[in-house]
């Protein structure tokens, strides 16, 4: 995405005189961008996305800038005439990209999901957590600028959910704005880089609380790379906190969602960073020492996904 997405003295009601559900919003996203959308039911939430996904027009006002856009909506038709595959191969194409490519980053999708196993089952027969699978495939396939998810997350299993937010990190490293609404306060806490509530038909920007920061959890990287080299951009912007600890060493604390696109991040600089550490810092109020490899639970997985990501980046 180069350019801002627009939205100016935009407003929204159904039916000729119908009641406005949207009046005056005036709204940017930025690229590489992470926005989160609140609001109590019925506000105008879904309204919104649907405008900022551009399948919806404003009823007044205008959108300007639009980028590539991909959207997962609230109710997914799950119960269309193909198969998982053959679905997202089809809409892969509609995106533009080759047959053989679309059915490649299907595959990829429904793996990284998940739901391997469903993808030649017809969509009708599939339960409503493998169709939201396909609902958010849909939508990653062809690395879209802007993603809109609308309660993405609602139905699917821990991994998926997890593998989800990983996919929302990797778009907005590459530049994407991502924009989402999801029931759970706990999803992607601390994370967003703005927060909008909907009420009486306008966004209200809020201000993150500091306690989500320190609530969401975090990973604690630390790393090398020559000594007068900088920390690279796009860590960075990954990261919550950047410090230099030595010359050449910096620690960077990371939402856990965005760990291992930081990881790969680091290897993939020229020349590449060395991972020195992988580790969750303890709550705060702990008694122990401030930080501890042993309290991160899964620092052998950790340590894993190091030399499985560095592995990745010599070939
Ligand atoms: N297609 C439509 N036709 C008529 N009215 C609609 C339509 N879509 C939404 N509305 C109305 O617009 C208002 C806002 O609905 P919207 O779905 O955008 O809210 P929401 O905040 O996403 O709600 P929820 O949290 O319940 O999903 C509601 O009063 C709803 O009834």
């Amino acid at each position: 995405m180069r350019d801002d997405l627009r939205l100016e003295g935009v407003g929204r009601r159904y039916g000729l005189h119908g009641p406005w559900v949207l009046r005056g919003i005036d709204l940017t996203l930025a690229p590489g961008t992470l926005t989160r959308v609140e609001g109590a039911n019925g506000t105008g939430k879904s309204t919104l996305l649907r405008l900022l996904a551009g399948i919806d027009a404003p009823t007044e006002g205008r959108i300007t800038g639009r980028p590539r856009t991909a959207y997962v909506p609230e109710r997914f038709p799950a119960a269309l005439p193909f198969t998982a595959t053959g679905y997202l191969t089809h809409l892969g194409a509609v995106h533009g990209l080759s047959r053989t490519a679309a059915a490649r980053a299907a595959d990829a999708w429904l793996e990284r999901l998940g739901a391997a196993a469903y993808a030649r089952t017809p969509m009708a027969e599939l339960s409503k957590g493998s169709s939201q699978k396909v609902a958010v495939a849909q939508a990653l396939l062809a690395d879209p600028d802007l993603l809109v998810l609308d309660e993405a997350w609602t139905g699917l299993d821990t991994a998926a959910r997890a593998e989800l937010e990983r996919a929302v990190a990797e778009r907005t490293a590459a530049g994407a704005a991502v924009v989402f609404v999801d029931h759970d306060p706990r999803r992607l806490a601390g994370v967003p880089d703005a927060t909008y509530a909907v009420t009486g038909g306008s966004l209200n920007h809020r201000t993150e609380q500091v306690t989500s920061v320190a609530t969401g959890p975090h990973v604690v990287v630390e790393a090398e790379g020559s000594p007068d080299a900088e920390p690279p951009a796009q860590a960075a912007g990954l990261s919550t906190s950047v410090e230099r600890t030595a010359p050449g060493t910096t620690r960077f604390t990371v939402p856990e969602s965005h760990s291992d696109v930081l990881l790969r991040s680091l290897l993939g600089e020229r020349p590449p960073w060395h991972v020195v550490s992988v580790h969750r810092p303890l709550p705060k109020d702990s008694s122990e020492s401030s930080e501890s490899s042993e309290s991160f639970d899964s620092a052998e997985s950790s340590d894993n996904a190091v030399r499985s990501l560095e592995s990745e980046s010599r070939r």
